[in-house]
């Protein structure tokens, strides 16, 4: 018998994650990997195999679309894509009408390109990734998996803004990202330090290209950094986060800036970027830090926000029980995790300094009153589920 498999895509604002089960009998992950640096000159591809091998090779500059497009000939090589019977993708924004899992058709697609102005670092490439699914695997079952699920049941209070009340009635309100990882870490919570701890009062950092924080009490979203768009929140890689909303009016008065400018500068140009004025990429600026004074402003703008960022999420949740890092910065730099928590010892974080260093899964000492906890995002283990779900229930009804 020939194997079965689904195919998971994850779009990130710098990245393009995959994995491919195997379906039908056991769910295995057969293959995974990721495009980092994804629209700059290195695009590099490192493939995990079952076996655990690992190969990576630099493919040049590679948008999104020239990623999967790389994909599907490596897939069509290594395993046939007639053998894909389901593909699943992360899409960031689900805007007022998606939030649950759904098969992509084409009213879906119209409306993601009505809201796409909302998460361009995002949306645009997503919808070209969508595309080229519909092309090369035509004929199978398409599901969208919605970032902003997660945060649906915020209460009013967290995803209310403060403008005129009628534009909420027209939908802009706090819808918040990066609900996949947090769907993934609070299960993972769950297995790792039990049911008691994943329904405790916790701040889940998924600190990547694109970074957020929930505040999660009880198994549900109370709060999050990231608003009506993915700009909002902590300063990213090109991203400004939060803005004295002032500045609209005089950069337009002072430098002519119109809508459309403004919306380039806060969503490409600023973050990491605009103020180290050479990277986005924080292991770029990590070295770069004790030779150019513009590089350790930015760490430590970037730091000093998440920080503030757990404080408040602290207050909101009444108490903090355990803290989570994710995301490719979160997972892979103890020095920047150090930084983050330095001076957060009245609410009871203390790193364990070795922990922290080897990046173990458990990084505070167990005795302390707030845990804190690296887990690697898999917004593909969330997708899949998602994906059986709907090919189970498909089945059921024919
Ligand atoms: N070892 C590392 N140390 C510090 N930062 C790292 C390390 N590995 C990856 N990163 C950073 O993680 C970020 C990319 O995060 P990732 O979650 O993979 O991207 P995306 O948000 O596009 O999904 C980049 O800023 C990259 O420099
Ligand atoms: C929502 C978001 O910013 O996603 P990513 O970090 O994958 O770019
Ligand atoms: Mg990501």
């Amino acid at each position: 018998m020939t194997d079965a498999f689904v195919l998971t895509l994850n779009v990130g604002s710098s990245s393009l994650k995959f994995s491919v089960f195997t379906v039908g009998g056991a769910v295995e992950r057969r293959l995974s990997g990721k495009f980092d640096q994804v629209g700059r000159s290195e695009t590099r591809l490192e493939l995990k195999h079952a076996s655990g091998a690992v190969n990576s090779e630099t493919i040049g500059p590679a948008d999104q679309r020239a990623a999967a497009a790389f994909l599907f000939e490596l897939l069509d090589e290594m395993i046939g894509l007639d053998q894909i019977k389901a593909v699943g993708l992360r899409v960031v924004h689900g805007g007022a009408r998606y939030r649950r899992p759904a098969p992509i058709d084409g009213e879906m697609i119209e409306y993601l390109r009505q809201i796409r102005a909302f998460a361009p670092e995002h949306l645009p490439a997503e919808l070209e990734v969508i595309e080229a699914c519909r092309t090369r695997l035509p004929g199978i079952p398409h599901i969208a998996c919605f970032d902003t699920g997660f945060h649906h049941g915020m209460p009013v209070v967290a995803r209310t803004l403060p403008i005129p009340r009628r534009l909420a009635a027209k939908g802009v309100e706090r819808f918040g990202f990066h609900g996949l990882s947090y769907s993934f870490l609070l299960d993972e919570l769950k297995r790792q330090a039990g049911a008691a701890a994943a329904r405790g009062r916790l701040v889940l950092a998924h600190l990547g290209n694109g970074a957020s924080l929930a505040a999660v009490n009880n198994g549900q979203s109370v709060d999050t950094s990231m608003g009506f768009t993915p700009a909002a929140g902590v300063p990213m890689g090109t991203r400004s986060g939060d803005l004295d909303p002032g500045l609209v009016l005089y950069l337009a008065q002072t430098e002519g800036m119109d809508a459309v400018a403004f919306d380039r500068m806060v969503n490409h140009e600023s973050g990491l970027l605009g103020i180290s004025e050479t990277s986005s990429d924080m292991r770029e600026l990590l070295e770069r830090e004790t030779a150019d004074i513009r590089a350790a402003e930015a760490l430590a703008l970037f730091c000093y926000s998440v920080k503030k960022t757990i404080g408040a999420f602290a207050a909101a949740l009444g108490g903090l029980d355990t803290l989570v890092f994710t995301g490719g910065i979160g997972e892979n730099s103890g020095t920047i995790r150090t930084r983050i928590c330095d001076g957060l010892d009245f609410l009871g974080v203390d790193l364990d300094p070795a922990a922290n260093e080897a990046g173990d899964p458990l990084i505070s000492f167990p005795e302390n009153r707030v845990a804190v906890r690296v887990i690697r995002a898999d917004e593909e283990a969330v997708i899949v589920k998602a994906v059986i779900e709907f090919l189970g229930h498909k089945e059921a009804v024919q």
